[in-house]
């Protein structure tokens, strides 16, 4: 697994200052390598939390610089449970933005216990990339995987390594299960699939059955960290399987060292900056998110709202909405576009704001950052 395009924050700038970083636990979750890709140790103390709510928790009191957060995934969409909180409808959060992202490739592993002997078994190292398997390995097992190329090389992805009739119960998050379903199906529609907070919490219970015939789906540091055996590996119904993460902190706390600092233009963006002298429309070297609401009763209300980004010519990124919880059926809407409202020249994201007042009910700026695949 990797994560592309590190940018992390250099030592020296954070001396003095808060070093803390909350993200989605236990340790080896997707959400740990991210945050690591982005604050490396030991100039940033990572600490896991149980939920994506305690994230927002923490950033907000105080009590954590930044917080990293799942956003989307290129298979499976939005996260419900970092929008609900984005979306901020109790106002628990009214100061904390977005100040940055990162992309981090996703190969999901199958860990649990093999069973004992498993005459089946060819090699169970994590990541290893020789591992075959018999055709009665498992369930149907003796079809090749349809989800990924069939190079010699990767014979062993998305096919099970180990006899997986003794499985009862697959843990995993929500978001993983979504990811994965075409092997979940094929393989494991006998076992009982059980969603928790994060896949390294599943690799945790599934380390904890005694029986061993609980299963997790997480990554592949979870197998080591919880010593677990690999029973199939790059599950994913997509090889090209991605997760944007998002770093949150804080509104006016960028100060020195602060990764904002680098979304308004600091040193540490210049390299990137020049790379990106071609592009079109400067705003596209960043990104910026709304939320708001529109007079629901009121005819092409939504695309008022839409149609000030195009004016502007603001490109936009992504559309969200969740329930607003005010009334049902009722929306609050998320727009994601290019530009920054920290360095805006053209006056194009101070002007669309200008326009959100006039024809949102509420709006509310959730952050800018530098665009982390700007020129894709
Ligand atoms: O469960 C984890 O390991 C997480 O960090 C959460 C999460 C997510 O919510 O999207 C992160 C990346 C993967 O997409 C799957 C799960």
């Amino acid at each position: 697994m990797t994560a592309s395009s590190p940018h992390q924050v250099s030592s020296q700038a954070n001396l003095n200052t808060n070093t803390t970083v909350a993200f989605l636990g236990p340790v080896n979750s997707y959400s740990h390598q991210a945050t690591k890709t982005a604050f490396p140790e030991p100039e940033w103390r990572l600490e896991p939390t149980g939920t994506i709510k305690e994230v927002f928790d923490r950033v907000q009191a105080g009590q954590a610089a930044y917080g990293v957060v799942p956003f989307e995934n290129s298979t499976h969409g939005t996260v419900a449970f970092t929008l609900d909180n984005l979306a901020d409808r109790a106002g628990e959060y009214a100061e904390i933005v977005v100040c940055d992202e990162v992309y981090l490739d996703v190969h999901h592993f199958l860990l649990g216990r093999r069973r004992d002997p498993d005459p089946l078994l060819r090699d169970p190292s994590p990541g290893s990339a020789s591992a075959s398997v018999s055709a009665s390995a498992a369930p149907s097992a003796a079809a090749p995987s349809s989800h990924h190329s069939s190079s010699s090389s990767s014979n062993s992805k998305g096919v099970p390594l180990a006899s997986l009739s003794h499985i009862r119960r697959l843990y995993s998050h929500p978001q993983a299960f979504g990811q994965t379903g075409a092997f979940v199906r094929r393989y494991l529609a006998h076992a009982e699939t059980v969603e928790v907070s994060s896949t390294s919490r599943a690799a945790e219970l599934a380390a904890g059955d005694p029986a061993g015939e609980s299963a997790a789906i997480a990554s592949e540091w979870a197998a080591r960290g919880f010593g677990l055996d690999v029973l199939a590996r790059w599950v994913e119904d997509r090889e090209d399987n991605t997760t944007r993460f998002f770093v949150l902190r804080k509104d006016g706390e960028e100060g020195e060292g602060g990764r904002a600092g680098r979304a308004d233009g600091g040193e540490e963006g210049k390299g990137r900056e020049d790379e990106d002298d071609a592009a079109a429309y400067s705003g596209a070297r960043y990104k910026s998110l709304v939320s708001f609401t529109v007079p629901h009763r009121q005819p092409g209300a939504l695309a008022d709202v839409l149609d000030c980004f195009r004016g502007r010519g603001l490109n936009l990124t992504s559309i969200n909405s969740v329930p607003s919880l005010v009334e049902p059926f009722q929306y609050l809407f998320f727009v994601e576009f290019e530009g920054s409202r920290l360095d805006d020249p053209e006056g194009r994201v101070g002007g669309v704001l200008e326009d959100l007042n006039r024809v949102a009910e509420r709006w509310r700026w959730l952050g800018s950052w530098r665009n982390r695949r700007s020129g894709r």
